[in-house]
């Protein structure tokens, strides 16, 4: 990578240290490129390390491939207990444990996917033993996502709610060390496993045929479930199921056959003995956990998002409307992710997500593109944060009416119908100088929705701000209150 192309893996190098070999070989090259690139290496003014800092620090990852696969069931024990008046000895093996199965598991101790490794598999059981103990459960694997994970599935069988389960409310074939006495007295049991025996054998045959199937028409199945409460578990990919062991395989196998000793016995029982020496071997082994691959996918559950350009002050906003503290900066695009923050009133309390700068173009991937927009999919109320200062006296920036025409457009691109929620503006910064006329040509030419005049900083007009998106998320306006097109006039 050293002697590649400068341009890229730069990021990886720096406040790394380099061996000293590399940096001679460098300049034995004598290549003035090469040269500079070396000092690049030992810049670590601490502007340089704040910014690389910053970016590593606050990229999100809301989007997420995820390979998981349960832990394959133990292998069941072959084994007799002999004794002196019984040289063969009766079966006394016991069955493998099973698999530990691949959990998701919703919580709000985590914002992202970040955490996760791409590849999962649950535990491995434990083998059967003699005296009849069945092997250990493998462990199972929970992996903790935030709340508002959506998952689509790429391969494998659609995830299925579970209960926190405790370790009582286990099937006994799960509980390790269980003994049983009298076999007969298992018989209920002995009845399951042998038809969950015979799922296995039926997905064996059928598996390759759905894949096929699968793999003709190529399709994700989007939106197979979603995590939306604290707490919340999916298994996502299921253990498999231990062997059988001697004590069961026995009575698998047993049909109603006449003994070895019978006279009654035919030419076709004794072909089926041949035949069960095979399927022992088969049925002893512990069938491998079930796959799945599946795309998460986050979107934040909020009541209000903020939309607006970047610097128009959503996170001076958020951070004035509730107790979050969102990384505020006078340039655009210092906010790298979605921020929740929780609004309180006296009875009541509600959800703002601040979405990361919108641009012109973002629906062509300009700025920090689209991906982001998918956070307000699920927010009942929109407010547009606009600057007022914006583009006046020589500041950068286009007039506030034409930033809400390029927004209700962006979401509109993003997804048709995105902009159709109750909304209102927020019009920031009034405190400017000419802040006021703005205010004033703003509401002569948007219709439709309430402007609230603010200065986030000072947290002026924030009060108002509060009980009017308090109304809108309580369903006041409903139907009204909504920024169109054809209400906002730029010419
Ligand atoms: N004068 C004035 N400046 C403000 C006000 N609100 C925010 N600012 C400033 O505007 C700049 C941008 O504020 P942010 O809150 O980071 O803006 P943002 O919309 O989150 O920006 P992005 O992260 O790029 O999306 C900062 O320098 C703030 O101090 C205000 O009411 N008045």
């Amino acid at each position: 990578q050293l002697a590649g192309d400068p341009t890229r893996n730069n990021s990886m190098w720096l406040n790394r240290t380099i061996p000293i070999r590399y940096l001679r070989s460098f300049r034995r090259t004598q290549n003035p490129q090469w040269m500079s690139y070396t000092v690049a290496f030992y810049s670590d003014s601490a502007e340089e390390k704040e910014k690389v800092a910053t970016l590593q620090e606050t990229r999100m990852r809301d989007r997420f491939t995820l390979y998981a696969r349960g832990g394959e069931g133990g292998s069941g024990c072959s084994s007799a207990r002999k004794t002196r008046t019984d040289r063969y000895g009766k079966p006394d093996g016991g069955n493998g444990g099973r698999g530990g199965d691949v959990i998701l598991e919703c919580t709000h101790a985590v914002w992202d996917f970040s955490g996760l490794q791409p590849h999962v598999k649950g535990g491995k059981a434990g083998h059967g033993t003699s005296k009849n103990r069945i092997g250990n459960r493998g462990e199972d694997k929970v992996l903790q996502v935030p709340i508002g994970t959506v998952i689509h599935l790429q391969e494998g069988e659609i995830p299925s709610q579970v209960q926190a389960g405790s370790p009582t409310s286990l099937d006994p074939w799960d509980l390790p060390g269980t003994l049983v006495d009298d076999p007969a007295s298992e018989e209920t049991s002995d009845v399951n496993q042998d038809s969950s025996v015979q799922l296995e054998a039926e997905e064996v045959v059928d598996t390759p045929m759905e894949d096929d199937f699968e793999d003709d028409i190529d399709q994700v199945k989007y939106n197979v479930a979603e995590l939306t409460e604290q707490g919340q578990r999916i298994l996502i990919a299921r253990g498999g199921e231990g062997g059988l062991g001697s004590v069961c395989a026995t009575r698998y196998l047993r049909g109603t056959k006449f003994p070895k000793t019978s006279p009654l016995r035919t030419m076709e029982d004794d072909e089926d003995d041949d035949d069960n020496n095979g399927q022992r071997s088969s049925i002893k082994c512990g069938s491998l956990g079930t796959e799945a691959v599946l795309i998460l996918e986050l979107k934040s559950i909020a009541d209000v998002g903020l939309v607006g350009m970047p610097n128009a002050g959503k996170s001076t906003l958020l951070g004035a409307l509730s107790r979050a503290k969102p990384r505020v900066g006078h340039y655009a695009f210092t906010t790298l992710r979605p921020n929740l923050g929780n609004v309180s009133y006296d009875d009541f309390s509600m959800t703002v997500a601040d979405i990361p700068g919108l641009i012109k173009g973002a629906h062509q991937n300009r700025g920090l593109g689209h991906n982001f927009l998918r956070h307000i999919e699920r927010t009942k109320v929109l407010a547009y944060v606009v600057d007022l200062a914006s583009g006046l006296d020589g500041n950068r920036g286009v007039a506030p009416w034409q930033q809400l025409r390029d927004l209700v457009m962006e979401l509109e691109f993003h997804e048709e119908g995105l902009s159709d929620r109750s909304s209102l503006i927020v019009a920031n910064k009034i405190d400017e100088k000419g802040a006021e006329e703005r205010l004033e040509e703003l509401e002569r030419r948007v219709k439709g929705v309430r402007i609230f005049p603010v200065c986030a900083v000072l947290e002026e007009g924030v009060a108002e701000l509060k009980d009017g998106l308090k109304m809108l998320v309580n369903g006041g306006g409903e139907g009204s209150e909504r920024l169109k097109l054809e209400n906002i006039c730029v010419d």
